[in-house]
This record gives C-alpha cells, structure tokens and sequence, in this order.
C-alpha cells in the first residue's frame, strides 16, 4: 500500500534503560502531568538527538534525570521497541544497566519506583513498553 505523504509518521528514536540494582529490582519512573501518556511508569531514557549515539542519549539523560553517571561499557542492549502511535512510529531500543556512580534521585520531580520483576505488570506503563516486559522477567 502507498501511503499519501500526510499520512506518514514521523520516526522517533528515543533510547531507554532498565536500572536493575542489587536486589533484582527494575526502576520505573512516572511521566508527569502535563505530558503525554502522563501517569504511565516508562524507563528512565529520552529522544537520541542529532549527532548522538543511543549510548551517549542514555548517558545524558540518566545524568540529568536521575543524576547518576553511567558508562557506555556498562550499557547492555536488551531489546527494542518498534510501535506505531498515533502522530509517530516509536522505535526504543531498551538497554540494561546493572552499574552506576552515585545515588539515584529523582531530578526532574518524576516519581520513581524500585520494581520487582514479577510486579512489573502491575505497573500501567505505555503501549509500547509492554512487549518488552517478558525478555526483562526472563533476565532478571
Ligand atoms: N523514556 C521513555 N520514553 C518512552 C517510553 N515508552 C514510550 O512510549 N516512550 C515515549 C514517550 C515519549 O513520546 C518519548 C520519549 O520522549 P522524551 O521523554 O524525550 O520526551 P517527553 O515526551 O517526555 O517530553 P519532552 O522532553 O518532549 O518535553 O518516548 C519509555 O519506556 N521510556
């Protein structure tokens, strides 16, 4: 089928993280009101920008939302995403992240919560992230 161009979606690539600390558990945070899908629990991440590597989008986006440091050798790819919504096609690659430096805190007035594998459905999260659900229960 050919698409007229109005109807194509724009790509969005937007780099996401599953934080797993000690205990096995995932971090989740909440998107705030006032965005989009606000009130949804998605990976910490955001859109890779021009001249950015997905790694490098992760780096800065963990830095600033959570102020922890992270290395790209620490930045394991787990899965991705690929999901069309309404005004966009959304393809987020999904890494995980087992090792950072300092304290996880909550920057951007998110709320954040520490998630046990098994609790992870209980968490409504955005369309695109449910697939993902299974491969991150089947690692941890
Ligand atoms: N970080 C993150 N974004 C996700 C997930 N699932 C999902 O559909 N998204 C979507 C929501 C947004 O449309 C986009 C991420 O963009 P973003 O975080 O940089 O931007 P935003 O919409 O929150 O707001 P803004 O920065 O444009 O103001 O990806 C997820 O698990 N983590």
């Amino acid at each position: 089928m050919i698409l007229a161009k109005s109807e194509v979606k724009p790509l969005l690539l937007v780099a996401a993280c599953a934080l797993v600390d000690a205990d096995g558990r995932v971090l989740l945070a909440q998107r705030p009101e006032g965005k989009p899908m606000a009130g949804l629990w998605e990976f910490p991440g955001g859109k890779v920008e021009a001249g950015e590597t997905p790694e490098e989008t992760l780096i800065r986006e963990l830095a600033e939302e959570l102020g922890i440091e992270v290395k790209a050798a620490c930045l394991a790819p787990l899965t991705f995403a690929s999901h069309g919504y309404d005004h966009m096609h959304l393809l987020m690659p999904l890494y995980i992240c087992r090792r950072w430096e300092g304290m996880v805190k909550p920057l951007e007035g998110q709320t954040l919560a520490w998630v046990e594998p098994k609790r992870l459905r209980t968490y409504p999260m955005p369309a695109a992230d449910e697939p993902l659900i299974p491969a991150l229960i089947d690692l941890l």
